[in-house]
């Protein structure tokens, strides 16, 4: 199969925070390796910016660096890294600061490309700062793109504000903020699988689906970010944005066009057609030592901290298409597995006609993010030469590396197709202002009834299969969570 990768126009792309864990560990890679495959022409500038005084060949140095450490092995051969090394420029500059915004300035204006794009990859209470200096001093121009991490804010009314200062700078469409799931491969798929096949979507309702499940389960715990995550917690790391936009892309009404503004609108639909939560229907973790593993309050250092790890809830989407089917959500860290996936649990046959042999269970559409992404249909079969009507489940499988062979190898991760869309100016696959407002107004009524309840999170055991009460908060409605394979970590 051939590959698919149109050419982009040379750009210019800022990013603040050049020397921190992200950059180096996502946004380098993702840029190299579009580089590699001829998608981003060498005229192009990335000029990295921080505070600490480097030298043309201590930066490129450092850059070499952090692509040999994360890049992955057999993407790009010493001549491309150094080629693609040619691209960059560093600017010594403390975004708190006075000095280094002419100098940055003077650079862009230069001999400027098409496209100029700033990426916000540092500390998330700057990203109001930053913004508004590109604004007043001119260094981003009419058409800029500006490029934000998560968190985007910690509750409704930060957002709020700092969606109120970016625009005092920006319009809306100069606006990206990240959420990286939606640059995952499946995440995509699913938007495929929904609206270029005819045959789910007659099935995707009420009607014919039981609920619906998405778990995000992570083996690593938060050792390292403790600082950020004890302030956070799953609920705002994970549920508010992640979970919640794979929830929308499950539950949207079909958009007229695939284009930013009709996919974005649905999306909001959904999360304002949600139920508020009742507290009674979500679960808190916090993971204690156990399995070899050690507890969340010694990795968090903070031997009081009432901050979950693990969040599971039940969600209630008011309209038409969902009315009476739950979506179930789990997420949790220093959990025995290493899955993201969604499962599409569909109702049993209205009628047996087999009497003596029921089969057990209805069909189940597994979405696989990963690892090892694919699609797989739970069907349900005849078991093979057994006296009368006996009945077997088995998956219908497609893993996306055996059938695309080669092709998976090219698209990298998620933050590749993510910045390349904002190079091309595609907001899809983007959070709009209002979608993360309204997401904050969901979720922060259960984060201040938890605090008010002054109850501590339910311990689960590191490494172990997540708190009990999220398996009861299914078997009251007498469904199962679909069992967690463990695999090695990616
Ligand atoms: N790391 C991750 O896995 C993820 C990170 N994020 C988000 O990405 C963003 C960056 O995170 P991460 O890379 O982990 O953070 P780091 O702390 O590793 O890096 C922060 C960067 O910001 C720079 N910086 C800090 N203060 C200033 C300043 N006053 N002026 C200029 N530069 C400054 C630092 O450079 P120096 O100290 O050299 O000046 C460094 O390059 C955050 O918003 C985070 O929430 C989101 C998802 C995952
Ligand atoms: O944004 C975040 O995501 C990661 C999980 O991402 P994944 O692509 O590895 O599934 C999570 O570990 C982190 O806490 C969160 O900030």
């Amino acid at each position: 199969m051939s590959l698919n990768i149109n050419p982009v126009e040379a750009f210019d792309l800022v990013v603040f925070g050049i020397t921190g864990d992200l950059a180096h560990r996502k946004i380098l890679p993702a840029l190299c390796h579009r580089f590699s495959i001829g998608q981003i022409p060498k005229e192009t500038r990335i000029i990295g910016v921080a505070r600490g005084e480097k030298s043309k060949e201590q930066f490129h140095a450092e850059m070499a660096e952090a692509l040999d450490k994360h890049l992955p092995k057999g993407r790009c051969d010493d001549q491309c890294v150094k080629d693609f090394l040619d691209c960059f420029h560093y600017v010594k500059l403390d975004v708190l600061g006075e000095d280094g915004w002419q100098e940055l300035k003077d650079l862009l204006n230069e001999r400027p490309n098409p496209v100029r794009a700033f990426y916000l990859s540092v500390a998330p209470s700057l990203f109001a700062e930053i913004s508004v200096r590109l604004g007043k001093s001119g260094i981003a121009t009419e058409g800029s793109r500006i490029v934000l991490e998560k968190p985007f804010g910690h509750d409704l009314q930060s957002a709020k504000d700092l969606n109120a200062r970016l625009k005092s700078c920006f319009d809306e469409c100069q606006i990206y903020r990240i959420d990286h799931y939606l640059g995952k491969e499946t995440v995509q798929n699913l938007m495929a699988l929904r609206f270029a096949n005819a045959l789910f979507e007659p099935l995707w309702n009420s009607q014919h689906i039981d609920h619906v499940q998405i778990t995000v389960a992570e083996t690593l715990g938060i050792a390292g970010r403790g600082g950020y995550y004890d302030h956070a917690g799953a609920m705002r790391d994970m549920v508010q944005n992640h979970m919640m936009q794979v929830m929308c892309l499950i539950a949207m009404e079909p958009p007229a066009r695939f284009d930013a503004d009709s996919v974005r609108d649905e999306k909001l639909k959904v999360i304002k057609a949600l139920d508020p939560l009742d507290i009674r229907n979500t679960v808190r973790g916090q993971y204690r030592a156990g399995n070899g593993g050690g507890s969340y309050r010694e990795e968090a250092e903070n031997p009081d901290s009432m901050t979950e790890s693990a969040v599971a809830l039940k969600a209630a989407i008011s309209n038409w298409r969902w009315s009476g089917v739950p979506f179930y959500l789990r997420t949790g860290k220093r959990l025995r597995a290493h899955v993201s996936e969604i499962m599409i649990k569909f109702k049993e046959p209205p009628h047996n006609i087999f009497e003596q042999s029921r089969p057990a269970e209805g069909n189940a559409l597994i979405l696989r993010l990963q690892p090892g992404e694919g699609i797989t249909l739970m069907m349900t079969i005849k078991e093979p030469g057994s006296g009368g009507m006996r009945f077997l489940r088995v998956p219908l499988d497609m893993s996306f590396a055996e059938t695309l062979g080669g092709r998976t190898g090219v698209l990298g991760n998620a933050y590749e197709r993510l910045i390349m869309d904002v190079i091309r100016g595609d907001q899809t696959l983007f959070m709009r202002g209002d979608e993360a407002e309204a997401a904050w107004a969901w979720v922060d009524p259960v984060i201040a009834a938890w605090q008010e309840s002054g109850e501590r999170p339910q311990p689960y055991d590191a490494l172990g299969s997540g708190p009990e009460a999220a398996l009861a908060l299914m078997h009251r409605d007498g469904r199962e969570w679909r069992e967690i394979e463990t695999e090695p970590d990616a």
